[in-house]
């Protein structure tokens, strides 16, 4: 069993903020966003968790050893330092998909998005560090076969960039409805996936999957751990194991502390 926590991180209102009083400049808020995410990155990175971009407006980090005060402390970083404030929803799950489904509703019953007054929402619960382990979380860390001779040394890049995605939009719808895990692009031809308890064949099962529908080669290292970190550098390790062998999947299940809490 995995045991995930996750936070929705939400930037408030700023739909309206970015076209008041009128349509800011595009490379502004290109700037803004991709700064956001750089200090998200750092300010969860060093407790171990990992933050995902995803729609930068609104992103998914994995806070397994980070505690509601944590958040807190983050969410003031923030808030003192940006023209815009960021709500945060903390959850947990024994799936990735089920924490996220539950951060997510409660930031909606909060209010909307783009409510001018609900703003620095901190809701939710951490798991007790008396019911942490070792094997926690399961994180996957995809990428594809021989990206560079296939795509990068012989296409355009926007025709590699389109092989890529389709790769990326295959295996994460894919493994949300296959395996209640949530995958995210990470640059270069490389995906990260947080995933409920998936074994050797799931994996082998969702390589095949992506194959046969979009034709893209993945390859898969996957781990465990406590921490995000601590789960996704296993994921590293595995990968390498994968193209040393040429394995398509690769799973390290050893744990740093893999008992079960008493
Ligand atoms: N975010 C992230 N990007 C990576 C990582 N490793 C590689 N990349 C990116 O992915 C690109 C392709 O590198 P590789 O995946 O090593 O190259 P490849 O040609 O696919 O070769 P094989 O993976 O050995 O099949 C690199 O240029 C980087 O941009 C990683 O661990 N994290």
């Amino acid at each position: 069993m995995t045991n995930t926590q996750v936070t929705h991180v939400q930037i408030d209102n700023y739909g309206p903020w970015t076209v008041t009083p009128e349509p800011r400049r595009e490379v502004d808020l290109q700037t803004l966003q991709s700064r956001l995410y750089a200090d998200l990155s750092q300010l969860v990175g060093n407790r171990g968790g990992y933050v995902f971009f995803s729609r930068f407006d609104n992103m998914v980090a994995v806070t397994n050893g980070l505690t509601v005060d944590d958040h807190a402390l983050i969410q003031e970083s923030v808030g003192n330092r940006y023209p815009v404030t960021m709500s945060l929803s903390v959850a947990t799950g024994t799936t990735p998909a089920e924490a996220l489904g539950t951060a997510t509703e409660q930031l909606q019953e909060a209010g909307s998005a783009q409510d001018k007054s609900r703003r620095e929402i901190l809701r939710g619960r951490a798991i007790e560090e008396e019911y942490r382990t070792g094997e926690d979380l399961q994180i996957a860390h995809f990428d594809v076969v021989n990206a560079t001779g296939k795509y990068t040394d012989e296409l355009n890049e926007f025709d590699t960039f389109i092989e890529i995605e389709q790769g990326y939009a295959e295996l994460m719808r894919y493994m949300r409805q296959a395996y209640d895990s949530l995958s995210f692009f990470v640059g270069g031809d490389n995906i990260i996936a947080v995933c409920s308890a998936m074994d050797a064949e799931d994996y082998r099962d969702a390589v095949a999957h992506v194959s046969d529908a979009v034709d893209v080669e993945l390859q898969v290292g996957v781990g465990r751990g406590a921490v995000a970190h601590e789960a996704g550098m296993a994921a590293k390790h595995a990968l390498e194991e994968c193209r040393a062998t040429g394995e398509e999947v690769h799973v390290d299940w050893s744990t740093t502390d893999a008992e079960p809490p008493a």
